[in-house]
C-alpha cells in the first residue's frame, strides 16, 4: 500500500509538532526538512517521535560522509528513517546500515543532483537500504522548464522501491502512485496550504482511489 509523507520545511520545532498534530491522521511518514534538522539539532527528532509514536519519524540527513555516526545520532534520538546522498560513495551508506541495524531501523537514498537517478537507485538497493527517493530538491524546482513527470517517468522505469519528492501535489499524486512510488511526498503542498489539515487529507484520499481502482 502505498504511503504519504509530508516533509516538514518550517524552522522550528514548535511549528513543526503544531503542523504535525493537523495532519497526523492522514499521513504515514513525518518527514523532518534538512533545514529543521539544522537549525534545531537532533532535539527535534525526539520531540516529534515523543508526540507521534505511532508514525514513522523521516530525519532528511542528507548525509554526504560518516554516514554510521550521523545515523547513530539520529536513530538514537527516536528517527525511524534517516537519508543519505546518492551522490555519497556506497561506503557511506554501507555505514549508515550498520548503524540502522544496530537500532533496527532504516536508511533510504536520496538522489537529488544525481546523473543518473534510476540507475543509482538499483545500485543501492542491492546494499540493503529501504527504498529510493527520485527526488528534485528544492532549488531544482525553482529551475526553469523543471516538471515533476521527469521523476514519475523513472518511477516508471526503476523496479525497485522508490519515493518521489519534488513538487507532488493534488494535481500530480495520482499519477506518481500510479508510476510504481511506494511513497509519495509532500511538502509546499501541505505546509504552504491555508488549510494543511484538508491538503493532507485530500492528498491522502487521491492516494487511497488509486489503490481501490
Ligand atoms: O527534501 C526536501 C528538500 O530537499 C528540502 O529539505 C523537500 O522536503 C522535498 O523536496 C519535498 O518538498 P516539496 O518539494 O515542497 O513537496
Amino acid at each position: 500500500m502505498a504511503k504519504l509523507q509530508v516533509a516538514i520545511d518550517l524552522l522550528t520545532t514548535e511549528d513543526a509538532l503544531a503542523l504535525a498534530a493537523k495532519v497526523a491522521p492522514y499521513v504515514d511518514i513525518i518527514e523532518l526538512g534538512t533545514p529543521l534538522i539544522k537549525n534545531m539539532g537532533s532535539t527535534v527528532i525526539t520531540a516529534m517521535k515523543n508526540a507521534h509514536p505511532d508514525k514513522l519519524v523521516f530525519a532528511d540527513l542528507k548525509t554526504a560522509d560518516a554516514g554510521e555516526l550521523e545515523a547513530d545520532i539520529a536513530f538514537k534520538a527516536g528517527a525511524d528513517l534517516v537519508t543519505v546522498m546518492g551522490a555519497a560513495g556506497n561506503a557511506t551508506i554501507i555505514g549508515a546500515l550498520k548503524a540502522a541495524k544496530a537500532h533496527g531501523k532504516g536508511v533510504v537514498v536520496d538522489t537529488i543532483g544525481y546523473p543518473d537517478r534510476v540507475k543509482r537507485a538499483q545500485e543501492v538497493i542491492e546494499l540493503g537500504v529501504e527504498f529510493v527517493e527520485l527526488h528534485a530538491g528544492l532549488d531544482e524546482q525553482w529551475t526553469d522548464g523543471y516538471s515533476i513527470q521527469v521523476l514519475i517517468d523513472e518511477a516508471g522505469r526503476a523496479g525497485v522501491p522508490v519515493s518521489i519528492a519534488g513538487g507532488v501535489n493534488l494535481s500530480n499524486i495520482t499519477a506518481v502512485i500510479e508510476a510504481g512510488a511506494q511513497v509519495a511526498v509532500a511538502g509546499a503542498a501541505i505546509y504552504g496550504a491555508e488549510d494543511p489539515a484538508r491538503a493532507a487529507k485530500e492528498l491522502r484520499e487521491a492516494i487511497d482511489a488509486v489503490l481501490v481502482e
